[in-house]
């Protein structure tokens, strides 16, 4: 086996420097910044070069420089905005031998990846335009922070996973090789951040001395030459994260490379992973570093107790007898779930409704008691201090506040969007995860005979509402259960006949809609709208 320490990039200072003590090593292939140096006299906003397309321009003004490129101030004219001109010194025999990976990453787009616009090859530099980070990287960030506290890391690691997500869902996967808090980027005001240095993997092997990573981010199956797979960007996050809370670059205890490669490969943790307190990041640092087999995927990381989002309930709208509310569980910090319903005060527990989005999987089993709390919490801010409640939990129509209604209101709509990262829920089909979809009825309107069979509105319902042939079996056993064999059974019927069916109040609403053609999706009728209510009557 080669030495696997003389086969592993610049090894970097434990004390977190950007020094790059294999400066021999560019010295006796290159010089690649040395003719850049005195630019930085001049003025920073002169134009210094040109693509061969006229559209880029090279301001005179280093932004910053690594170990093997120079990144310069550039100007995209065509937009008018500002973009990063990347200078990386290669052959021109290695810059054609990279022509299908640029195609890929032109192709790569995603909130947290750091965008990639073009590339050429001029002078011995493949030159390539990237988006422009304004707030340096994360490295300096948690330097700048001290101790981040847990909310800012956790908003960051979130983050950072969902570009991962991103790239380990290409087939085959992308496989970024180096992520370190170096190369994730900080972006204005709003804490953005993004995964930047993307594609440059692949080039940086065909170096002497080099290869793939940065010895303290690298998995240990990363030394040895027998295949690695994506999970190494997992160990590399477990890295990062333990870098984000500890403050401290990991086995910055070891002098150089091999003492790393030595303690990597015999499994030995870096020391500051001991002075990890907090038990919930300790498990998930644990399992991002983890041997590869055990080892958590982007999605099971992102899913880990530590970074799950904690849902809460907000009041959307209510009556004037404040008995009827609209009601909307909001994931906050994630786009990943929002759901709508409707709640009667008089007719409605809290209980009941959260149990009934969660058999309806339209609520994650895990927040029924977080949601549960917080909507008897908004039901006593509202009755006000006279409330009082039945053995049941239902409010008390003596209460002036609360008007008496025996019509269950309750509807819930659920809404599933983000395309980075769709729930999983069942029935919900891949196809529907993007941001057009609005979650609710998806075939035309349809005018159902009297005679039609009962089936048939079930499955089609069914189908609407992305269920699957369960619950399509579940609420036609019902039905028949009550005598019903066709659409004319039902249409004659009153609300108290539906309440007889024990049907949850999301399948008879959603029946009911199907049946009567309200909020049915007619051609032009999507939304881009997050949240879309079962019976919100937008159409
Ligand atoms: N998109 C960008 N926007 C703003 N600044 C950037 C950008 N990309 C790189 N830089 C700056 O240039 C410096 C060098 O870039 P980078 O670290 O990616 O180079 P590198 O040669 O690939 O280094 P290494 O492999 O050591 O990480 C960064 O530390 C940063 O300050």
């Amino acid at each position: 086996m080669p030495d696997p320490v003389m086969n592993i990039r610049g090894y970097q200072s434990g004390s977190g420097e950007s020094d790059h003590p294999h400066d021999d090593d560019h010295e006796r292939n290159y010089s690649p910044f040395s003719e850049y140096i005195d630019h930085s006299k001049h003025d920073p906003e002169k134009v210094v070069e040109e693509s061969p397309n006229g559209r880029y321009a090279k301001l005179n003004s280093v932004l910053g420089k690594g170990a093997y490129k120079i990144v310069y101030k550039g100007i995209d004219r065509e937009e008018g905005y500002e973009v990063a001109w990347n200078c990386f010194q290669t052959t021109r025999q290695e810059y054609a031998e990279l022509s299908q990976e640029v195609e890929i990453l032109k192709r790569v787009r995603h909130p947290n990846i750091i965008n990639f616009h073009d590339c050429w090859y001029s002078n011995t530099e493949f030159i390539f335009i990237t988006e422009l980070m304004t707030s340096g990287t994360l490295r300096e960030y948690i330097r700048k922070l001290q101790h981040p506290n847990v909310k800012v890391i956790k908003r960051w690691c979130r983050q950072i996973l969902k570009g991962l997500i991103y790239l380990h869902s290409y087939d085959p996967p992308i496989i970024h090789r180096d992520i370190k808090c170096d190369n994730i980027f900080i972006n204005g005001a709003h804490g953005e951040v993004k995964i930047g240095d993307m594609g440059t993997a692949k080039m940086k092997i065909g170096k002497k001395y080099t290869v793939i990573g940065t010895p303290e981010f690298m998995a240990p199956e990363m030394y040895e030459e027998k295949g690695y797979s994506e999970k190494v960007d997992i160990y590399a996050f477990g890295m990062c994260l333990l870098e984000m809370v500890t403050g401290e670059y990991p086995y910055g205890e070891c002098k150089n490379a091999a003492q790393i490669y030595k303690k990597v490969i015999q499994g030995l943790k870096p020391d500051c992973l001991a002075t990890v307190t907090d038990l919930e990041v300790l498990s998930l640092i644990n399992h991002c570093i983890a041997p590869e087999q055990e080892r958590y995927s982007a999605q099971e990381a992102i899913e880990d107790p530590f970074l799950a989002v904690e849902p809460e309930v907000v009041v959307l709208t209510t009556n004037e007898a404040k008995n009827h509310l609209t009601l909307q569980v909001v994931f906050k910090g994630m786009d990943k779930l929002s759901v709508k319903f409707e709640f009667n005060a008089d007719t409605d527990t809290a209980e009941e409704v959260v149990n009934e989005m969660i058999e309806e999987q339209v609520l994650p089993q895990q927040y029924q008691r977080l949601i549960t709390h917080d909507i008897n919490r908004i039901l006593r801010e509202l009755a006000g201090p006279n409330d009082k409640k039945d053995i049941s939990g239902h409010h008390v129509p003596n209460s002036p506040l609360m008007l008496h209604n025996n019509q269950s209101q309750g509807a819930i709509s659920p809404i599933t969007l983000d395309a980075t990262n769709p729930i999983v829920q069942p029935g919900l089909s891949r196809r529907n995860s993007n941001p057009d979809y609005s979650g609710d009825v998806e075939l035309p309107f349809k005018e159902y005979l009297p005679d039609t069979p009962i089936e048939e509105l079930v499955q089609d319902t069914a189908m609407a509402y992305h269920r699957g042939p369960d619950k399509a079996n579940e609420w036609l056993a019902k039905l028949k259960n009550q005598d019903i064999m066709t659409v004319g059974d039902l249409k004659d019927l009153q609300d108290s006949d539906w309440a007889g069916f024990g049907l949850t109040v999301f399948a008879s609403r959603a029946l009911r809609n199907r049946l009567f053609g309200r909020n049915v999706k007619r051609p032009g009728a999507m939304t881009r709208s997050l949240s879309h209510g079962l019976d919100d009557g937008s159409s």
